[in-house]
């Protein structure tokens, strides 16, 4: 798995892929990474498939409850708190959950890494963003290289295709399709979901136009 999120001007880039191994074998090329907890609050999945469906559609069913006791929508620091209280109750099961929970809240954009280590990290402006699964080293090596705050929304919708395509080219276990969601402050929206294999066009286009509208 490569999944990334990160913060800029225009909210939050999220970029995942859709491969599912059990060792050399590819379980899925068609997994969803991205649960959309609710039209403000998106979760990544990286690690065990079964524990990352399991405890984050869990998590929306919490952030539900939150909701209609306290008649306003959780905050995404709230939303990552409830996941990282639950995985900390099953420390030492062997749960393997790698994820971001990322939203647009009253505070603006947010964006959470939560483990089941009980790893919880708040993206700020000194690590504005994260990189979970197998392919993580390469898409840090493109974001650390690339990252910038002032992007527009294109330039980092190509920024994500980038990481992903670098990833899932090295990375076995990472591959399939190449989910993109735009976190914005009406809500999150899906903006791209294509074959890895067609990302390197993709990202070069978005490149050589975002260079010609500059000039
Ligand atoms: C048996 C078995 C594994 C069932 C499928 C399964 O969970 N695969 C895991 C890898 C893994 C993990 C823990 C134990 C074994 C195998 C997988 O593909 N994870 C990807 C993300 C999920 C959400 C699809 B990625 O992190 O690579």
């Amino acid at each position: 798995t490569t999944t990334l999120a990160f913060k800029f001007k225009g909210g939050v880039l999220v970029a995942v892929d859709s491969r599912s191994t059990q060792g050399p074998y590819i379980a899925s090329g068609s997994v969803k990474k991205v649960i959309e907890i609710n039209p403000y609050l998106l979760g990544t999945m990286a690690g065990g498939a079964a524990d990352c469906a399991f405890w984050e559609r869990n998590l929306g069913v919490q952030c539900r409850l939150h909701e209609l006791r306290n008649r306003e929508r959780i905050s995404v620091a709230a939303a990552s708190k409830l996941l990282a209280n639950t995985l900390a109750q099953y420390r030492g099961y062997g749960l393997s959950v790698g994820t971001m929970i990322t939203g647009w809240d009253k505070t603006g954009p947010q964006l959470y890494y939560v483990d089941n280590d009980g790893m919880r990290l708040h993206a700020k402006d000194t690590s504005p963003f994260f990189s979970v699964g197998s392919g993580s080293t390469f898409a840090y090596g493109v974001l650390d290289s690339a990252y910038r705050h002032d992007m527009t929304d294109e330039e980092a919708v190509a920024l994500g295709k980038r990481a992903i395509y670098h990833a899932t080219h090295r990375d076995a276990y990472s591959g399939g399709i190449n989910n993109i969601y735009l976190v914005k402050e009406d809500g999150w929206v899906k903006v791209f979901s294509g074959d890895v294999k067609d990302l390197r066009d993709a990202f070069d286009a978005e490149e050589a136009a975002a260079a010609a509208e500059g000039s």
